[in-house]
């Protein structure tokens, strides 16, 4: 049950399951007396500071008006924006605003200009947002951005789709949080695309509904729990074959670093030979990383290793005779970069690919995503689970979808969305480590699916451990991630042998 990642869909069946048995009105002054307590926290020292409650039309207005009768009643000064749409409220919200009237809270107008909060709650909209949001509650929302204080979004950030993680409408605008305390189940949209900037840190309130309301889930947000079980302490009576051969396959001519990035991203991550094959004449050796081996990619026995084929391998003629190949091989593979945009453009070789039955992993950033879907990759981030399923399905390959919570599907529809990484990952190069990694992880026995689900979160693990040490995000290069992940490896490994 943990980490499971509910649709709006979905969380309208549990809240109509968990309404039927429970007395009206319950689950809204449980989700309010929830979103009490955390903004407490959140205030800390600020309690003598007044708390702003923006209260929208519906529920999650409702929510805010709960909370706001809550912080009263705990002696803190709340003041309401509420902003009722043309409908009647429901019975609840109705009820809320009666207890938030009743009580010590205060209600204001129009924002004052200059406001010294303690703590602003969003209570505008959460998952009932239809259509973009309108003049009336935009200019309160572009108000927050001059806010210098903590932002708590209840339930979801207005304005933000809670199934994909876009902001709604094509000219829209969303809260931008610090901490989200969101309902019944946490949901895909706040921890992908425009989710992680926008909800901020996530904390997850089930309103005492238990198990038996929730359905199954096909989408999860990622832990190291999916591949835990593979962390192994390495046996002393081992030797480099006993961790795997991977090639990488690419380097057309001026493009010799994003193979050799992958490279050092699978050694320092474990493989135990790793080989260039170079599409071009390029380097005899990577003066950094002597340990790789540096081949010509047209007289390289592509079977019996593990391939990662595509960072810098141009479009050619040869490249695609090479990527047909390594398609049509046995061999477990990692196809990256250049080798998508040849498969989108070519139903032969999409046709090789989806019958393919060795392990397979695809890892396309968002415009070879579109090129892979025949879409542009505007279409591809407005839902980036959807389409990450289509090309797992159209591929019949395990897929990552890049970009901020990678997206990671296999054909059946199990997603995994990626928590960790940071925005030092947006920097040339950065692909092809994830791609080595993958290649490692396959050559080692892993199957597709943990093998893609792990690299993806040692990379992103990699990136978060090399800011924590004041290694970017600005400035981070890619270069420095091999390093990191064996690093964050390591300490998977040693925390797996200590039980933790
Ligand atoms: N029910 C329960 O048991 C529980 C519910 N909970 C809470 O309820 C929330 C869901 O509540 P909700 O369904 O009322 O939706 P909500 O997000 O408040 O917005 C809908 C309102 O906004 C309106 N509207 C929509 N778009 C608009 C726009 N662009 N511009 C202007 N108006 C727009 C729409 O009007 P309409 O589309 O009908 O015209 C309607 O009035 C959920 O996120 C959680 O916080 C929790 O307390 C747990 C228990
Ligand atoms: N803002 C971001 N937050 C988290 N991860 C990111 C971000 N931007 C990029 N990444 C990650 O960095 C990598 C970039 O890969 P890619 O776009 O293929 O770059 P390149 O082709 O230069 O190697 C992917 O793993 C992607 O998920
Ligand atoms: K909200």
């Amino acid at each position: 049950m943990d980490n499971h990642l509910y649709t709006v869909a979905q969380l309208r069946a549990i809240e109509a399951s968990a309404y039927a048995v429970l007395p009206p009105g319950t689950l809204m002054q449980r989700a309010g007396a929830a979103a009490a307590q955390f903004a407490m926290q959140l205030l800390g020292e600020r309690r003598d500071r007044p708390v702003l409650v923006l209260a929208g039309p519906g529920n999650n207005g409702g929510d805010a008006l709960e909370l706001a009768a809550n912080l009263a009643d705990a002696g803190i000064d709340a003041l309401v924006l509420h902003l009722p749409g043309q409908r009647d409220a429901s019975i609840e919200t109705a009820t809320a605003h009666e207890r938030a009237r009743d009580g010590t809270v205060g209600f204001i107008d129009m924002l004052p200009p200059d406001g010294d909060w303690g703590l602003v709650v969003d209570g505008l909209f959460g998952i009932g947002l239809t259509r973009p949001i309108g003049d009336e509650y935009r200019e309160a929302i572009a108000a927050l951005a001059d806010v210098r204080c903590p932002i708590l979004a209840l339930d979801v950030p207005s304005g933000l789709d809670a199934d994909t993680g876009a902001i709604i409408g094509p000219d829209g605008i969303a809260v931008r949080a610090t901490h989200t305390i969101t309902f019944l189940g946490d949901k895909p949209g706040l921890h992908t695309a425009d989710g992680r900037d926008h909800a901020g840190l996530v904390h997850v309130e089930m309103l005492g509904v238990g198990p038996e309301h929730l359905p199954q889930s096909q989408a999860r947000l990622g832990t190291d729990d999916v591949f835990a079980h593979r962390l192994a302490a390495r046996r002393h009576n081992t030797h480099k074959g006993s961790f795997g051969d991977v090639a990488i396959v690419g380097g057309a001519h001026g493009m010799a670093g994003a193979p050799v990035l992958a490279a050092r991203g699978a050694l320092l991550t474990g493989a135990g030979r790793v080989f260039v094959a170079m599409l071009d004449p390029g380097p005899g050796y990577d003066s950094m990383q002597p340990e790789l081996m540096f081949r010509a990619a047209d007289d390289f026995e592509l079977d019996k290793r593990t391939l990662v084929i595509g960072p810098g391998m141009g479009g050619s003629a040869s490249a695609m005779r090479l990527l047909a190949k390594a398609l049509d091989s046995d061999s477990p593979l990692v196809i990256d970069a250049d080798a998508i945009t040849l498969i989108g453009a070519s139903p032969d070789l999409l046709a090789r690919l989806a019958a393919r039955s060795a392990p397979t992993i695809l890892t396309p950033h968002p415009l070879e995503a579109a090129r892979l879907l025949g879409k542009d990759a505007g279409e591809v981030q407005a839902d980036r689970l959807q389409a990450a399923r289509d090309m797992a399905v159209r591929t019949n390959a395990t897929v990552i979808l890049k970009g901020s919570g990678s997206v990671i599907a296999q054909p059946n529809g199990e997603t995994v969305i990626n928590p960790t990484g940071n925005a030092g990952l947006a920097t040339a190069g950065s692909g092809d480590v994830l791609a080595g990694i993958c290649g490692t992880l396959l050559a080692q026995g892993w199957p597709a699916w943990e093998a893609a689900s792990g690299a993806t979160w040692i990379h992103g693990a990699a990136a978060d451990l090399l800011v924590a040490n004041g290694v970017g995000p600005i400035g981070l290069t890619a270069g420095e991630l091999p390093a990191a992940a064996r690093a964050v490896l390591n300490m998977l490994v040693l925390d797996a042998a200590d039980g933790n």
